[in-house]
């Protein structure tokens, strides 16, 4: 097989006992089948979860803290005893682990993104095996990433991954929650992640696991948008993962043919930029952007709200409503000043220029 880029996303019940301790027999198995996929040259980025899970013991707590302050302190001790067996485990086979534990604002903030991505990239092209988890011990609840499914599924779009392995404690997703109805059906490869099918994965998971099926199925949809085929489910023994890569794994495979990667600048601009303001277009314009792929011009724009500058990210909207967010070359000022003087019939034929406003490149739909 052709070398590939895999993420592979562990979580907690993957990982710990529900008495708040690293399942060493589990972590083995699973340092035992990355270390299988390294000797055949692939690169490997692990998202694990854990941290909480296997930290809230040592704290003095009979379960999962439910506080903030006592999931965050949790999380502050299991993070680095997880990382402390990851490294003695991943010895053995001569491969060395990078920590790195990544906010909501590291991806909000464009030139933090960028870094994330160098850094990342220089780890794999030096063949270390970067471990990635949400920063919990700093992270306040609207900041956080929602789970480290979605953290995930960010991670395998911006890195451009080949394949997202999600992996849990369930052999894939069922059309309803088996622990509840027997006769559920395992569902082996969907293409769209339907309402019905979130509908249908809502219900609690394990005593340590935080987000159940329905993040997994969020995350996968998230991935599946930026190109990145997914696989949730379960695997055993040294070759679980390349069987998972090959098409065999137990679990469900989320793919959409026919979809290239998206760029990191659009992946940006789409998922974790902040808007600043807002451009009103005409139809002809909106008709331009979202079917003919031009670039959106001055004569589209009847009205600009919002200050901004050259380089911000603003909404675009068109009598339909939102249609997309893109980086605008004009300030806020300039531009108001360019449309007013474009639809003012007095100056109208004396104004030529038509720079895009919004480059293609730097746009996306909703
Ligand atoms: N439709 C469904 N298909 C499969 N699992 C489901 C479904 N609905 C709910 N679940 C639950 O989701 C659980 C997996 O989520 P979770 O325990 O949070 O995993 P992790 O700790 O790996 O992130 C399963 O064990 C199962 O109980
Ligand atoms: N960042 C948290 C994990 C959050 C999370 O999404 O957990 P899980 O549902 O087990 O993947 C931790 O390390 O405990």
């Amino acid at each position: 097989m052709q070398k590939q880029r895999i993420v592979i996303k562990i979580g907690s019940s993957s990982l710990t006992n529900d008495y708040g301790e690293i399942d060493v027999i589990k972590l083995q198995d699973h340092v035992n089948a990355i270390a299988a996929l390294k000797e055949e040259k692939h690169e490997v980025i692990l998202v694990s979860s854990g941290a909480v899970a296997a930290g809230f013991t040592s704290l003095g707590y009979p379960s999962r803290p439910v506080t903030l302050k006592g999931k965050q302190a949790a999380a502050a001790v299991g993070q680095s005893l997880l990382i402390q067996s990851y490294t003695e485990l991943l010895h053995e086979f001569h491969i060395t682990p990078a920590q790195i534990l990544l906010t909501k604002h590291d991806f909000s903030n464009r030139s933090r993104y960028r870094n994330a991505f160098q850094t990342i990239t220089e780890l794999l092209d030096r063949g270390l095996i970067p471990i990635i988890n949400e920063n919990d011990t700093v992270s306040v609840d609207e900041l956080t990433f929602g789970d480290n499914d979605m953290l995930s599924a960010l991670v395998s779009g911006f890195i451009h991954a080949d394949m997202l392995i999600i992996l849990t404690d369930i052999n894939g997703l069922y059309d309803q929650n088996p622990q509840i109805y027997p006769t559920a059906k395992r569902l082996d490869h969907i293409e769209v992640i339907t309402e019905d099918l979130l509908k249908n994965a809502e219900g609690s998971g394990s005593k340590v696991g935080t987000g159940g099926m329905k993040s997994k199925l969020l995350a996968a949809k998230t991935a599946s948008s930026l190109g990145v085929p997914v696989f949730i489910g379960i695997g055993q023994g040294r070759n679980k993962f390349s069987e998972i890569m090959k098409g065999n794994g137990d679990g469900t495979y989320i793919m959409k043919h026919r979809l290239g990667s998206i760029n990191t600048k659009r992946q940006w601009i789409a998922l974790h930029s902040e808007a600043v303001g807002k451009l009103y277009i005409d139809e002809g314009a909106e008709d331009a952007i979202l079917n003919r792929g031009k670039s959106l011009l001055p004569a589209g724009v009847f009205k600009v709200k919002g200050t901004f500058e050259k380089g911000d990210v603003v909404e675009v909207h068109s009598v339909n409503g939102l249609l997309g967010k893109g980086v605008v070359t004009y300030s806020s000022n300039d531009l108001q000043e360019y449309v007013r003087k474009l639809h003012d019939k007095q100056v109208k034929n004396k104004f030529v220029p038509s720079i895009e406003i919004i480059h293609r490149d730097h746009w996306v739909e909703v």
